[in-house]
Formats: C-alpha cells, structure tokens, sequence
C-alpha cells in the first residue's frame, strides 16, 4: 500500500526479507527502510550512497536481533541487568503510524507499548515512540519513552545502536570525543580519549558525550553525528576480524565495512518520575 504525502514525499509498506517494513522517500531521491520488528531502521540513502551497514548474514526471522542498521535498545543497555541483552525492544513488533511530511521531510512514529511479552518480564507500564526523520541528507532518529505508571519511577538504559557503513575500518577515522572520558571494555582501561580515534582490532568503548558533533571520515565521505544532551554517552564499537569471525549472523569480512557510533545510556540509569517523559535523538548529517 502506497500513499503519497505532501511536497512529492512518498511512504509505502513493503517487505524486506519477509519482515514487514515501511519506506519513507523524499523528492529528492532520499530513502530510508524501517522494518516494524524493532522500529529497526535497515537503509538510509543519502546522495545515491547506503549509509548505514546491514549484515547479508541475518536471520530475520522476525524476533532475533537484527545485526545492522539502527537497533533500538531499550529498556538496558547490553547486559547491565537482567533483561534479554540490550533489552527487548528491537525483537518486539512495533507499531506503525502515518507519515507525515512537511516541505521537502517526512517523518514517520513507531510505538511499543506495555504488553503482555514486556509485562512478563519487566513489570512496567510504559509507551515508547521512536520517530524517523528524513530531511535532504539527514535523518534523525528521535526516541520518547513515557512512564505511563501512576505511582512508580520508570528507569531504564539503552542506545540508539547506529551502525554506518564505511569504505573500509582501515581508512576510517572518528573526531569529535577527544579529551572526553574514556572506558575501554576490551582492555577495562579508564583514560581519556585522543582526538582521533582509529580502529584496528576489536574496539568497544563507552565515552562521556561530547557536546560538539563528531565527525565519521571513512576516506571518501564524511558524515556529522549528533545527539541530545539526554544521553550521558556515547558507544564506539567494532568487533574487529576476531570477535566478527565468532559472530553468527556476520559475514567474516564485515568487521570491516562498519563502525557503530552510538547514542546511548550506559552507566547510570535514566529515570522518569510517573506520567513523565524522556526524549533523546541522534543526527546523521552528509556532510
Ligand atoms: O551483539 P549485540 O548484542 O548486538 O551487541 C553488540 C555490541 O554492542 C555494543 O554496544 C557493546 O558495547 C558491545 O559490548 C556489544 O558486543
């Protein structure tokens, strides 16, 4: 089912690898996938160029965890806690809603809400909303989680799970986090980080967010990547070719066509009081 939106925009359903998904395009020739499995999103096209890494090597048997593209974690991030890692919501089926567009963007609202599935295992009531937002080389991606509780604090951590697609790990260099404090997971390292990060092996750290954008080169484009204040962090992740090798559901050489740069919540949890709410986004800019 296709429907046309104001300004030429267009939104249609559409299966990719028979998940159910919706596509978001813009005059300009701008695109972006989202599959309802996770409000995942799969492809964002931007001047002619996929930017983002989805792995050939999936499943997509519609609950296991989609490797690439824009996972959302939520309500913990990896395995601080007690919840399936990096939570539940990206092997849950989301809800559509309408497109909407407005000059020359569109964006469209995904919902999970409470069910009986999150109420087995997290005894919360709660609507979460992520919103994709295309505009002329950019998207932003816009997650609202509501403590629909009467009484009780709703606490959670997560990440926006980015993975983008680059030319090649080797050329690829990260600007933007230097000085800002640094954990190194691999290594269990506390430090500060350099200015440019670098990536040669397996690299999974969690920072302190910056307040600038960073900035991804990956030796013929670069992209900006911003985020709200709202997330205390931010992830840089690659596997490197060790870790990837034991990845099932990755090709051996996809280490090297990807670098995850997260907006997320990793140490403290966030809390909001009861009917309260929390927004967080995250940026992507062709620059
Ligand atoms: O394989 P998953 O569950 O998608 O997680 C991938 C990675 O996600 C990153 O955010 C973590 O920092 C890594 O430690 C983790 O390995």
């Amino acid at each position: 089912m296709a429907n046309a939106t104001a300004a030429g925009s267009a939104a249609c359903g559409e299966l990719h690898q028979g998940l159910a998904c919706q596509r978001l395009t813009l005059p300009c020739g701008d695109t972006v996938l989202v599959a309802l499995q996770g409000a995942h999103v799969l492809s964002w096209v931007s001047q002619g160029r996929e930017r983002l890494f989805l792995s050939p090597n999936n499943l997509w048997d519609g609950q296991a965890a989609i490797r690439g593209g824009v996972p959302v974690c939520f309500p913990q991030f990896n395995q601080r806690g007690t919840l399936p890692k990096h939570g539940f919501a990206r092997n849950m089926s989301w809800v559509a809603g309408e497109a909407v567009a407005s000059g020359d963007a569109a964006h469209i609202d995904f919902t999970l809400s409470t069910n009986a599935d999150t109420l087995a295992i997290w005894q919360q009531a709660f609507v979460a909303v992520l919103r994709v937002a295309l505009a002329p080389g950019q998207l932003t991606l816009t997650l609202t989680v509501n403590n629909t509780e009467a009484q009780n604090d709703l606490h959670f951590t997560g990440a926006l799970h980015t993975y983008l697609a680059v030319d090649d790990i080797d050329l690829t260099e990260l600007r933007g986090l230097g000085g800002r404090p640094e954990w190194d997971a691999v290594a269990d390292v506390h430090g500060l980080a350099d200015e440019a990060l670098y990536f040669d092996g397996e690299f999974d750290r969690v920072y302190d967010s910056a307040a600038n954008p960073l900035h991804l080169q990956d030796g013929t484009s670069t992209l900006q990547i911003e985020q709200s204040p709202s997330w205390a962090n931010s992830v840089v992740w690659n596997p490197g070719e060790g870790k990837c090798a034991a990845l099932a559901d990755m090709p051996a050489h996809g280490f090297a066509r990807m670098l995850c740069v997260e907006a997320a919540q990793v140490f403290e949890p966030i809390s909001i009081s009861a009917g309260g709410q929390w927004v967080g986004w995250q940026r992507l800019t062709v620059s």
